[in-house]
């Protein structure tokens, strides 16, 4: 039997997956790392932490396995999105990245606007200047640590990062780069236009490939640390949102999915770049060739999560956290929850906004929080939802992945609250999936990524809405929707008391 492995490069994790010829997941390792956060809006990570635990993940992987590493064939990669990894003219990393939940760069979005112009960088890109995309983060380090500037000759992508460190080959591909705001997302081609008008030099930008494609095989120092062996084919991989679509299978118009990893994304497929949603939702070239997706983004979903967790419950795991989640009825006795702990991108572009809970009282115990939490997580991905419908797209299906899919309550609750059927699938790691599936591909074991979906994917089970349940988390959620207006103009007076 043949092997592929997915690396998942997520934000709270790096995951791989052997999976062999007919999709299934015959290995699974998991390797955590943390966030730096030396201010209430910085968000960081020492690359090296990530190529650290994807050589040990690999290690464990390989240790594991019962074929022989042979037949090992090719791995891929699934990456968080938009962190800056800024690199110099020997290929070292200058800084630690500054990852997709660091919304430092308020002034350099504004700056972007007055001097890009927002209808043509709307026209070029497709999407808004918000904090957590690429760009700001460049002109940031620009503009407040010149020296380091100076030095960088490249920047890239996290999982680009850790592809070069496993190849010595330095690319980027289209998925990922569509969310650098740097990417003319209808012609695949840098812009020098963007680059020129900021004052960046354009050679910074390394070569563009498309995700399935074969970009080397890993270095003899990789091989003889991991057990992999050094005719390993490496496959370029795309961005997290993007791999997660193709592990769900969101390959054709009218697919759609939920995702509650560290963010929270409801996303569905584009055929073309011609729609126009104003910059409300990302638009963004998919890993699967010659499509696009749109998806709306809760910057703390699955983070809003583990916050609590961290502070309340460190030493259970999510499973007995959520154990009484089923017990609190709907609403969760009048308490009410925003996710804004480190501020919001979708549909309120807010970095300053903070999250809050409503309507605490005496009788509150923790279970009614952990389940306003979850509410106010599942309110926030709706909000998404509801503007792919206001757009006129019929969404009664939702493939539903990431960590959050793991827990069946909350699965029930997102079919009610989506009021859409809500597919679990056997593997809920759909970014790691869509990684396997691109390497997948790139071996030419399918003809098409459809084709590896078909062999690959497979339901677990369908949660439907509930009417009762829909009907009272219609109530909730046109409740949960006046919390942001109610709390905007407070949190911007708080803002100096943050350090
Ligand atoms: N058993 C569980 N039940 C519900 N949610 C969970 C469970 N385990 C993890 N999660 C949630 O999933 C999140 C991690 O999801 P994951 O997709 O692995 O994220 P990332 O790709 O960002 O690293 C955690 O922050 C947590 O909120
Ligand atoms: O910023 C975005 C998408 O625009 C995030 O979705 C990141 O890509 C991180 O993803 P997870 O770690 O939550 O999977």
């Amino acid at each position: 039997m043949k092997y592929v492995i997915g690396i998942d490069l997520g934000t709270s994790a790096v995951k791989l997956l052997l999976v062999n010829k007919h999709g299934d997941v015959v290995q699974e390792v998991s390797k955590a790392y943390s966030l730096i956060k030396e201010k209430s809006n910085y968000s960081e990570q020492n690359p090296e932490d990530w190529v650290d635990q994807t050589i040990e993940g690999l290690s464990d992987l390989l240790q594991l396995f019962k074929g022989t590493p042979e037949d090992i064939e090719g791995i891929s990669f699934s990456g968080q999105m938009h962190g800056l990894v800024l690199l110099d003219e020997n290929h070292e990393v200058l800084r630690n990245a500054i990852l997709w939940n660091d919304t430092r760069t308020t002034e350099e979005c504004h700056e972007i606007y007055s001097r890009v112009g927002r209808e043509r960088l709307l026209k070029i890109t497709k999407n808004l200047a918000l904090e957590g995309f690429t760009l700001p983060k460049i002109l940031w380090v620009k503009n407040h640590e010149p020296e380091t500037f100076n030095k960088a000759k490249h920047f890239v992508l996290p999982k680009d990062y850790v592809r070069f460190r496993l190849t010595g080959k330095l690319h980027m591909e289209y998925s990922d780069t569509a969310g650098t705001l740097l990417l003319n997302i209808n012609e695949k081609k840098w812009s020098k236009e963007i680059c020129d008008i900021l004052g960046i030099d354009v050679n910074m930008c390394p070569p563009l490939v498309e995700s399935h494609a074969e970009v080397g095989m890993i270095t003899t120092e990789i091989a003889t640390k991991t057990g992999l062996t050094p005719f390993t084919r490496v496959f370029a991989g795309g961005a997290d949102n993007a791999c997660g679509a193709i592990g769900a299978g969101i390959l054709e118009e009218g697919k759609t999915l939920a995702s509650v990893g560290t963010s929270g994304v409801v996303l569905t497929y584009e055929g073309n770049s011609d729609k126009d949603f104003q910059g409300k939702v990302h638009y963004f070239n998919h890993a699967a060739p010659n499509s696009y997706y749109s998806m709306g983004v809760t910057l703390s979903a699955g983070h809003s999560l583990s916050w609590f967790k961290n502070i309340f419950a460190k030493d259970e795991s999510f499973e007995e956290l959520l154990d009484e989640v089923e017990s609190v009825s709907i609403g969760a006795n009048g308490l009410l929850f925003t996710p804004y702990i480190s501020g919001e991108r979708t549909p309120h572009v807010d970095a300053a906004i903070r999250g809050s809970f409503i309507g605490m009282d005496s009788s509150h115990q923790r279970k009614h929080f952990v389940r306003a939490v979850l509410e106010g997580i599942t309110f926030s991905l709706n909000e998404s939802l509801q503007i792919f419908r206001e757009n006129g797209k019929d969404i009664d299906r939702i493939i539903s992945i990431g960590g959050g899919a793991k827990n069946e309550d909350w699965l029930q609750m997102q079919a009610d609250i989506f009021n859409a059927d809500v597919v679990k699938l056997k593997s809920e790691q759909g970014p790691g999936m869509g990684a396997a599936m691109l390497a997948a591909y790139g071996c030419g074991w399918f003809n098409s990524l459809n084709e590896c979906a078909n062999e690959f994917l497979k339901e677990d089970r369908v949660y439907h809405p509930i009417a009762e349940n829909v009907e009272k988390y219609q109530t909730l959620f046109q409740l949960y929707k006046l919390v942001y207006s109610a709390t905007e103009s407070l949190n911007k007076g708080l803002v100096e008391f943050r350090n």
